[in-house]
């Protein structure tokens, strides 16, 4: 069977310099997978280059999952939410990419919406301006929008940062649901122990590939030793990557 997406010898680079260094490797559908390693190794990098976000040098990225069948969420430092737009609308838009802009929303739809917020601890913020809330309960509003979408692939890049403890376990609990469900999560993360903890599956990045399988033979000393030794700065005479060097 063909997995979610394969990497094969994935370069990315901005300005000459590679955040990603020959990558190859496989989401099989259905896993759960975290990926670790640490400031600048390339993590949301990675996950940009999933949706064609980025500039591939070389290499190539295989998606086998619609386009609009894919939810994303970005960084929350990357998310402008000045506009006024209510929670409830903010949820709707997990309909778009598969309804399109002039799609209309459904009783039913919007029934799914508000059962949503029920089910990430909002029942009763539908009508409040996003810009008012928390950056918790954002992103508790951000999980019921991935909630609408019904992906079957899912990119989550640091979706615990700045949020609590409470609304970490609720978060992870939707998380494991996605799994038992059979869709594929992928999520950028810090925290090593909630990985070994709730993620079946780990990617350990330093800009190339440290490891990559289960959780546990990839968050080993030795690889998180070879990790944290990853150069922090590029170095600005390096010659330019050449695509078969070997990595
Ligand atoms: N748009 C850009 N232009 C130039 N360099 C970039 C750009 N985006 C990222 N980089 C660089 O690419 C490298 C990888 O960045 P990336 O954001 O993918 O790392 P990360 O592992 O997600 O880091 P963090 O844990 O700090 O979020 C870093 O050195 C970063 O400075």
């Amino acid at each position: 069977m063909n997995p979610a997406i394969a990497l094969h010898d994935l370069t990315v680079a901005y300005r000459r310099h590679p955040a990603l260094h020959h990558i190859s490797g496989r989401f099989e559908h259905g896993t759960l997978t975290a990926v670790v390693g640490p400031n600048g190794a390339g993590k949301s990098t990675l996950l940009k280059s999933l949706l064609g976000l980025v500039r591939i040098d070389s290499g190539e990225v295989e998606v086998n999952v619609a386009r609009k069948r894919i939810a994303y969420l970005p960084q929350q430092a990357e998310i402008d939410r000045s506009f006024p737009i209510s929670v409830l609308d903010c949820v709707f838009l997990g309909y778009w990419q598969k309804q399109g802009v002039f799609g209309g929303i459904s009783q039913a739809m919007a029934a799914r919406a508000r059962d949503a917020l029920l089910a990430v601890g909002l029942h009763g913020f539908e009508g409040r301006a996003v810009g008012s809330l928390s950056a918790g309960q954002f992103q508790r509003v951000l999980f019921a929008r991935i909630l609408v979408q019904d992906a079957e692939l899912i990119l989550l890049d640091e979706p615990f940062n700045a949020v609590d403890a409470k609304t970490t376990e609720d978060l992870l609990a939707i998380i494991h649901a996605w799994h038992v469900q059979q869709r594929t999560v992928i999520a950028v993360l810090h925290d090593h122990e909630q990985v070994r903890r709730h993620f079946p599956q780990a990617l350990l990045l330093a800009r190339r590939l440290v490891a990559w399988g289960d959780t546990a033979q990839v968050l080993t000393e030795s690889h998180l030793h070879q990790a944290k030794h990853m150069p922090e700065a590029t170095d600005p005479h390096a010659a330019p990557c050449q695509a078969k060097e070997a990595v």
